[in-house]
């Protein structure tokens, strides 16, 4: 059944960085852009539908008083709506989940790439903690494998559900040479990840530790990274994520391995599923023919053909040659160390970034270890 306004027509209201929607609506709705932090009260009024990214604060102060019925958020994090207010009002509300889960995990191999070529560290035999085993820490566990790395798992909530193969969050914490947080923000309750790093795990953390956190800026409290780096109980951190985007803490910012200004899962494909994802489901909740909704064409990779420059003494240094060239991770932090004012700017203006999938692999100096060890990386999570 199509919801519209007395005058006939479905309005929707959506976030101008939904990407590759333009015109796709328009056959059926009327349809206006804004940036997602601009999106106002008076904009959403008559509005039925609102396709939003993160950057929209879904709540009563902005959806009282709408004809809001359907919130499409083309994120798998859904902390900026108020989800039981939205309820109570009777709105449904989607997320998109998964969608960007392998453009964190290709982030998070080029970080593992980067401390093997800039740091001269063996990952081999060493430990990679992950806190949220869900779409994105399942595929990071995968990305550890291929660079020879233990994993140790931590997810209470699937715990509780009677899956196994997890451990404390003490316990990994005592024992990862890298921990990487993958969790939602959580701000309450048996499940809180709220400041879930805080200066009392320093006590706990394995010392000379990396801490790695792609998730929220709010699972990891700004002091005690700041802290943990100082009296050197973290030897590194890496961040995408911080708080209060995008006034960001430069102490902090100056101290990282790696700082990103929040695009770990800013690739091509995870852009484009998450908008098809959301696409379909408002097409399901107002019987619009798009139920199968996906971009018609994605930019492709400058260089599809992915070849290695010379013979590896090892299969982890050539896994990080390749990676790299995928995913120059180095650009991004180079990026925002240049002018943190451009937080905003550098996600809305980011580079095509596509996964691993979009690549083939040839050319000299391959063996059978790094071609297993690329294939670990590139297949889809079983
Ligand atoms: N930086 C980025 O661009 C980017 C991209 C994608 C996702 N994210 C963030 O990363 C988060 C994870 O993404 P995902 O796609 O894997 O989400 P997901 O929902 O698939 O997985 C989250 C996992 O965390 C677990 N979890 C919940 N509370 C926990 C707790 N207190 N301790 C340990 N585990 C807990 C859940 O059981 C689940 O398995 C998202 O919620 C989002 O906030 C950031
Ligand atoms: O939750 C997510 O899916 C990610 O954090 C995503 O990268 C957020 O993107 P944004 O809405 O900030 O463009």
């Amino acid at each position: 059944m199509l919801h519209t306004s007395p005058s006939g027509r479905l309005k929707i209201v959506c976030d101008d960085k939904v990407k590759y929607l333009k015109g796709v609506l328009e056959p059926f709705a009327e349809v206006t852009y804004l940036p997602g932090s601009r999106i106002s009260a008076q904009d959403v009024k008559d509005a039925h539908a609102l396709l939003v990214r993160t950057r929209t604060n879904c709540n009563a102060q902005l959806l009282q008083g709408s004809s809001v019925k359907f919130i499409g958020t083309a994120t798998i994090g859904f902390d900026h709506i108020d989800t039981e207010w939205v309820q109570q009002q009777g709105i449904t509300w989607t997320n998109a989940p998964g969608c960007n889960s392998g453009s964190v995990k290709q982030y998070i191999a080029a970080l593992l790439a980067l401390l093997t070529t800039e740091k001269g560290i063996d990952l081999k035999g060493k430990t990679l903690g992950i806190v949220g085993v869900g779409n994105v820490g399942r595929k990071v566990a995968r990305v550890a494998a291929a660079f020879g790395m233990k994993v140790l798992q931590n997810d209470p909530p699937r715990e509780r559900a009677g899956e196994s193969g997890f451990v404390s969050f003490n316990d990994l914490l005592k024992q990862s040479d890298i921990v990487t947080f993958h969790v939602p923000y959580i701000k309450t309750g048996i499940d809180q990840t709220f400041h879930l790093f805080n200066t009392q795990t320093l006590d706990v953390i394995k010392p000379g530790a990396i801490l790695i956190n792609t998730s929220r800026g709010e699972v990891t409290a700004t002091d005690a990274v700041l802290e943990g780096l100082n009296r050197g109980i973290l030897s590194e951190a890496v961040l995408d994520v911080w708080e209060n985007e995008p006034n960001i803490s430069l102490p902090l910012l100056n101290r990282c391995f790696i700082a990103t200004p929040h695009i770990a899962g800013y690739s091509v494909d995870g852009k484009a599923m998450g908008s098809a994802m959301t696409i379909r489901a408002l097409a399901k909740y107002f019987g619009i023919p798009l139920t199968d909704w996906y971009p018609s064409s994605l930019p492709q990779p400058e260089t599809p053909l992915l070849t290695l420059s010379r013979a590896h003494a090892t299969t982890q240094q050539a896994l990080a040659e390749l990676v790299l060239k995928t995913y120059p991770l180095r650009r991004d932090d180079a990026d925002l160390r240049g002018d943190t004012s451009r937080f905003e700017e550098l996600r809305g203006s980011y580079p095509v970034r596509r996964e691993f999938g979009a690549y083939q692999l040839g050319g000299d100096h391959l063996t059978p270890e790094i071609v297993e060890a690329w294939k670990g990386l590139v297949e889809p999570q079983p």
